[in-house]
């Protein structure tokens, strides 16, 4: 596990922008596509407008790239809360990558037959006895120590087998869709973007406390053969053991 720390969060989007595009440049020396996952929530937002702007803009063959979420919402996406909408709002609206390379949730459908949905577009995607997955998968966690759509004290957070779920989260009243640590853990690599003195707590207690992840369930998250970068700034730092 790599851990880089930032200054404040417009160094982490830089920092992250930089990971990304080298990643990429890297990547497609040795195959023709891309693939990633982004994630939603707040923070990749400056990331996403960074990304959206030169020199990145010009410098990433966005073509090549294959878009997917790693977890969303259960609402349209032109919903203010829809993970994909933002993306778009903030990157994908001012790139050009192919719509047919764009894999947003099909929240139009009902949860349980979204998840089946995306989890067969992902098969079909990847390949049966492909053990790697992604290329990138980009990922937050919120002040309560989630990642994608694994919330404290659910049960999704230790799905082994299938890929993809949908359930009903009654602290938010709201389906999820997400991906499990099951498809995320074969990543070639993970890269988590923390930020704020809100995520100090949970940030210390994911990397540093006793495994316990119904009630961090970030700590699932352990690519097998990939990388695992924390990026984060000094404030979500704070408590850290530097
Ligand atoms: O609900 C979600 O929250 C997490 C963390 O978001 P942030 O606002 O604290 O950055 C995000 O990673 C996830 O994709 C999203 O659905």
């Amino acid at each position: 596990m790599q851990l880089i720390i930032t200054k404040n969060p417009t160094d982490l989007a830089k920092t992250a922008a930089d990971f990304i595009a080298n990643r990429i440049k890297d990547v497609l020396k040795k195959q023709d596509r891309f693939t990633i996952a982004l994630s939603g929530g707040s923070t990749p937002k400056a990331l996403h407008e960074l990304l959206a702007k030169s020199p990145y803009r010009e410098q990433i063959p966005w073509a090549q790239l294959h878009v997917f979420w790693g977890d969303e919402r259960y609402v349209p996406i032109d919903d203010e809360q829809s993970n994909a909408g933002m993306a778009y709002d903030t990157l994908l609206g001012h790139v050009y990558t192919p719509e047919d390379q764009i894999h947003v949730w099909r929240t139009e459908l009902e949860p349980d037959a979204a998840a089946a949905d995306y989890d067969r577009v992902l098969h079909e995607y990847f390949g049966e006895g492909n053990d790697t997955t992604f290329d990138l998968v980009l990922l937050g966690m919120g002040d309560d120590g989630h990642t994608l759509s694994l919330f404290p004290g659910t049960e999704v957070v230790h799905e082994k087998i299938a890929w993809t779920k949908a359930y009903f989260l009654t602290q938010q009243n709201m389906y999820r869709l997400t991906l499990t640590a099951s498809i995320v853990n074969r990543a070639a690599c993970v890269l988590f973007l923390v930020a704020g003195p809100k995520k100090a707590e949970p940030l210390k207690e994911v990397l540093e406390g006793d495994y316990n992840p119904d009630k961090y369930p970030s700590q699932e998250i352990k690519p097998a053969d990939g990388d695992l970068v924390w990026m984060v700034d000094e404030k979500a730092a704070a408590l850290l053991n530097k």
